[in-house]
């Protein structure tokens, strides 16, 4: 039948195509948000999954920051661990098939994502938020331009169940008056911009949750971002010199 017919490489490329123009760019040009659910579909979002738990589960990834260190209480509880990868290292293959579709979304929005001119991104950011209760505090990426403009969130929890589980990313959109309440299921996409538009929060998760960020600069708040720090590097040298 047609539905398992391999889809030929052009058939994807207008796919994406479309994705990008159809519903990626007039969604964030209109909320600066955008969820894109079923990615990379079930299969390829499996591997991931995997890739994911093996990651943790060596323990590569650091502890997370202190999320909540009660006065007198030794017990703190950590918030998000996290790991930083390329997509290249071993075993991180289908990561790596990740970020170059990611790269792929981005690349064929470039010029029409608001006014940004994407060249490059961090690392990919894989976030694993231990089921303690942790979340993280409500926060903006980006609020003094470093440089990044788009967050890109892939989820990869099956059977997420919001109202066992907690876990929402609370996106509270500036000057509107509602919120926006995500649920990290399996093989959704978020999108958002990163700087003061989009303060959010995880709220306190009470199962694992994996994550993974990647971060998209805009090449001029980045030039400029490298400016700044390499002036203040430079002056504080100078005044220890001095
Ligand atoms: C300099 O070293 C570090 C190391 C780790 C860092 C992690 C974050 C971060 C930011 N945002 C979120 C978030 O919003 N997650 C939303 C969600 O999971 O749905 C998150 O999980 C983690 C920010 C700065 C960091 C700097
Ligand atoms: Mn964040």
């Amino acid at each position: 039948p047609r539905s398992n017919r391999p889809k030929s490489k052009e058939h994807k490329r207008l796919n994406t195509h479309r994705l990008v123009l159809q519903y990626i760019v007039p969604c964030m040009n209109s909320y600066g948000l955008c969820i894109v659910d079923n990615f990379l579909g079930e299969k390829l979002g499996d591997r991931i999954v995997q890739e994911v738990r093996r990651v943790h589960e060596d323990g590569s990834m650091q502890d997370g920051q202190l999320a909540c260190q009660t006065l007198g209480q030794t017990k703190a509880i950590r918030g998000d661990k996290i790991a930083w990868v390329e997509g290249i290292e071993t075993g991180c293959h289908n990561i790596g098939v990740l970020l170059s579709r990611i790269d792929k979304l981005i690349t064929f929005a470039d010029g029409k994502l608001g006014s940004y001119k994407i060249r490059g991104r961090h690392k990919a950011m894989v976030a694993c938020y231990p089921g303690n209760g942790a979340g993280y505090v409500k926060h903006v990426d980006n609020p003094n331009a470093d440089g990044r403009c788009v967050t890109c969130i892939y989820y990869l929890n099956k059977n997420w169940n919001a109202k066992e589980h907690g876990g929402v990313l609370r996106i509270f959109p500036e000057g509107k008056s509602y919120v926006a309440d995500i649920e990290p299921l399996f093989d959704r996409l978020l999108l958002f911009w990163s700087d003061r538009r989009n303060p959010h929060e995880v709220q306190p998760s009470f199962a694992t949750r994996y994550a993974i960020t990647v971060w998209y600069f805009d090449s001029e708040e980045r030039a400029e971002a490298k400016r700044r720090f390499r002036d203040s590097t430079a002056s504080s040298q100078s005044s220890t010199t001095s």
